[in-house]
């Protein structure tokens, strides 16, 4: 940046022209000239605010360049482009092809300077992100091909996006005055001041005070400090968090009596890790649950704290941070922050600036918080690395783990990913020795094997969705003070509500799906567009009052178990019952306490939970994870066993596993069951290269919706026009075609697939279309995206 700097001073002007990134759905920033005599020099990274059509946006400078730049720049860009041999067509040049308002005829003929507008004003003095991230920001933008204004929209915090200011927050602090220490010494408290005794007391061994927010924790009410302060013995300090603050640890970093003596298999991880702290490198702690990577995290994060440096963890939900949280905080003597999406949006710029500080030592977050600007960064955590929700699915889709790979590289520091059951492309990176396995292969704690069970439903009695042989178990587990996890991917009460006399069937007008029937409030709800209605108490087609529900959701399963077994105590987790911010946390604490004798749930159980005292899983209905039409199935299928039947056993009491399905025979079931994961992995990955299929090909996605299916059919059509152009490129093009749910909130949904061999080749292709196909007039009509490495959501 500088050397760009310093080649405008050099010029006629010193106007320098900048690229600025604006929250539009276009691939490309937008140029604006600076004041002549501005007194900040703009630098890549500060917000400015610019005129923008009739309105004034904020946005992001993304480069910085002198006018004969500028100029040499655009006309370059006009001559390659015009040439067609653009290969790695950043769309930085990209964009400069077309300025605010101007046609692709200005191609030949880049607009001069004068016609440039200028910015009103540069928000920022200094960058909001380090160098580093800034490395990152340039890679989402060339990997993910996605426009600029919309990935600035996910690395900042909303506060900063809305102009607030990027300070430190201001804390405030009270302190003993000299008076009040003399006062303190000379025992010139009234007797009966005991409160004020007693603060004085406390201030006077905090050399630094006490800060506001934590005055209750050391029993001090505001009250007694105001009275304290009318006396001029105590004062309230307010400063900066100072942005050269180091991490705060005094003393040692660890509370050690927390500390567990690690096992061979987990010492080996530790040590294997701490050989890399200081570089780059990939590692994936493939261990079975109840393995004990947490505590092998811990013992890293240990290390990488005693030299001063920050440690980034995520986690796929944010049901799990607060348990990570209290986690971390028994082990940590240092400062250990939330990011998550259930922040306001104050919280969350105030933890960001503590993180980009230095201030926190630990950042905790969910999928987004791997973009937190480190001061001092040390290692990434991934936890849970085959979970879903690592995909960002709205807006800029990326992949957390993709970015965090990208990020620890460019920052130079180690990069962890820890699972049970870890993705197939994660594990390709492990053969073709990109990231380096460690495995845990023992139970830090337990002793006994799970044992598995699957009951082929098949001809089978069931009673209310439950074989009898499961309903046996249940009572064996119930006698022997086991706790019982019930499992089943469905929430509400039945997926279907049908009439009895005509076979009318509620279904979503907008999605083409079934209402699922919820009991409780005796509504019907899409599960895929959200939308309601009150439950018919008659069938609108023929009046009957025979009205069934039919199939087993959460709900339903609940009801079922409270008239099998009423002595026993339930509870359900599933997004309907965790909706208030403290549910998921209480249920975990009454689980762990033994309040609970069978906890019901959809795949919120599955994840990372530590139940000591579950001995029965039951994963209630298979079928349909195993029957689903997407190449990934079986691979999600055989991730959720291993998950949720890990959640059985984890402590001295031994665990059985039982899975209900229609499909006994299906090999997935039986090589997770007597060969493990790894081994079913192995055959999937074989599979997955025989039909070339990802991770051995790349693919990306073109998806439009329209309330018109002509719209989604013309673009998708006109966009296969475009990419068949550069059939000299080795990418195949598959489709336009509909989505699996072609149908969602009343919009068609059709979608076109691009898969290659060569990542490179594909990403030429999109660099070189994705200006064209954006400038479409069938691109108007509809909603579109592309999207990296599709996945899950089709
Ligand atoms: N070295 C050890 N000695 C004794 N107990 C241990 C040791 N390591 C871990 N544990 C305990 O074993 C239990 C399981 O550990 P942990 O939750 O870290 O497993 P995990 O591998 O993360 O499992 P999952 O993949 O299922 O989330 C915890 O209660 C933990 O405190
Ligand atoms: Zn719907």
């Amino acid at each position: 940046m500088d050397s760009i700097l310093n080649l405008a001073a050099n010029t006629q002007e010193h106007r320098v022209v900048v690229g600025v990134a604006i929250a539009v759905p276009l691939r490309r920033v937008f140029h604006y000239l600076v004041p002549a005599d501005y007194a900040i020099e703009p630098q890549a990274g500060m917000r400015v605010k610019v005129p923008f059509g009739k309105s004034t946006k904020i946005g992001i400078i993304t480069e910085c360049l002198s006018v004969a730049q500028w100029e040499e720049t655009s006309k370059l860009a006009a001559s390659t482009h015009a040439a067609n041999i653009d290969n790695q067509a950043s769309s930085h040049s990209a964009a400069l092809l077309k300025q605010p308002g101007e046609q692709q005829s200005l191609l030949a003929n880049p607009p001069a300077v004068a016609a440039l507008k200028t910015l009103l004003s540069i928000i920022d003095s200094s960058p909001l992100l380090p160098d580093s991230l800034l490395q990152l920001y340039f890679w989402l933008e060339k990997y993910y091909h996605a426009p600029p204004g919309e990935i600035w929209q996910t690395l900042l915090p909303v506060a900063l996006q809305k102009g607030q200011p990027a300070e430190s927050p201001r804390e405030s602090r009270w302190c003993i005055t000299p008076q009040g220490e003399a006062a303190l010494q000379q025992n010139r408290l009234a007797k009966n001041a005991v409160k004020q005794r007693l603060a004085l007391d406390s201030l006077s061994q905090h050399a630094d005070g006490i800060a506001h927010e934590q005055l209750q924790q050391h029993q001090l009410s505001l009250a007694t400090m105001k009275s304290l302060a009318g006396k001029n013995w105590v004062i309230r300090r307010f400063q900066q968090v100072s942005d050269n603050n180091q991490n705060h640890h005094r003393g040692s970093v660890i509370h050690s009596h927390n500390q567990l003596d690690l096992n061979a298999q987990q010492a080996a991880a530790v040590s294997q890790i701490n050989q890399s702290l200081n570089q780059f490198k990939s590692f994936l702690l493939f261990g079975i649950t109840a393995s004990g990577k947490t505590e092998v995290y811990l013992q890293v994060i240990e290390k990488v704290l005693a030299s001063g440096k920050q440690a980034l963890v995520l986690v796929p939900e944010i049901g799990l941070t607060p348990q990570t949280l209290s986690r971390f905080q028994l082990r940590f003597n240092a400062e250990i922050l939330l990011l998550h999406s259930a922040m306001t949006d104050q919280q969350r710029l105030q933890n960001w600036l503590k993180a980009r500080s230095g201030q926190a030592s630990i950042i905790i977050g969910t999928r987004s918080a791997v973009f937190t600007p480190l001061k001092h960064p040390g290692i990434i955590i991934l936890d849970e690395e085959h979970d879903l929700s690592f995909r960002q699915q709205q807006g800029f889709r990326y992949s957390a783990r993709d970015v965090a790979l990208v990020r620890a590289s460019i920052e130079n520091i180690p990069v962890v990913l820890g699972s049970a059951s870890p993705s197939l492309e994660t594990l390709m990176n492990v053969h073709k020795g990109k990231i380096e396995a460690i495995h845990l292969t023992q139970k830090a704690k337990a002793t006994n094997e799970l044992n598995y069970r699957i009951i082929d439903l098949k001809k089978q009695a069931i009673q209310q969705g439950l074989s009898i042989e499961l309903i046996q178990l249940i009572k064996q587990h119930l006698n022997q003070q086991g706790q019982i996890l019930l499992f089943l991917n469905r929430r509400g009460y039945a997926p279907v509500l049908l009439c009895h006399d005509c076979g009318w069937s509620g279904s979503c007008s907008r999605c083409d799906i079934h209402f699922t029937y919820h009991h409780q409030n005796h509504f019907l709800q899409c599960h895929h567009c959200g939308s309601s209605r009150k439950a018919p108490a008659q069938c609108p087609d023929c009046y009957s009052e025979q009205m069934v529900p039919v199939g087993h959701g959460t709900e339903r399963l609940q009801e079922s178990i409270r008239q099998l077994f009423p002595q026993a105590k339930t509870a359900r987790i599933d997004r309907d019952t965790t909706r208030r911010k403290s549910a998921m946390q209480e249920f975990v604490t009454a689980v762990k306490s033994g309040e609970i004798d069978i906890l019901i749930g959809t795949q919120m159980l599955a994840k990372g939970h530590h139940f000591p005292d579950v001995t029965l899983v039951a994963l209630i209905d298979m079928d349909g994870a195993l029957y689903s039409a997407d190449f990934r199935a079986p691979e999600f299928a055989a991730q959720l066993i291993t998950q949720v039947s890990g959640r059985a056993g984890r402590a001295n009491k031994p665990g059985e596993v039982i899975i209900q399905t229609h499909l006994a025979e299906h090999p997935m079931l039986h090589q997770i069951i007597f060969e493990g994961y790894a081994s079913f992995a192995d055959a999937a990955l074989a599979e997955r290269i025989e039909t070339e299929l990802p991770p051995f090909s790349y693919s990306a996605m073109f998806q439009a919706e329209s309330p018109h299916l002509n719209a989604t059919q013309k673009f998708l059509d006109d966009v296969k026009e475009i990419l068949l152009r550069y059939q000299n490129l080795n990418v195949e093009l598959l489709g336009p075609a509909p989505a699996i749910y072609t149908k969602k909130a009343g919009k068609f949904r059709y979608q076109l697939y691009l898969q290659t061999t060569s990542r490179n080749q594909l990403h030429q292709l999109l660099a070189l279309t994705l200006n064209d196909i954006e400038a479409l007039k069938s691109a108007s009509k509809v909603r579109w995206r592309v999207e990296l490495d599709p996945m899950g959501d089709y």
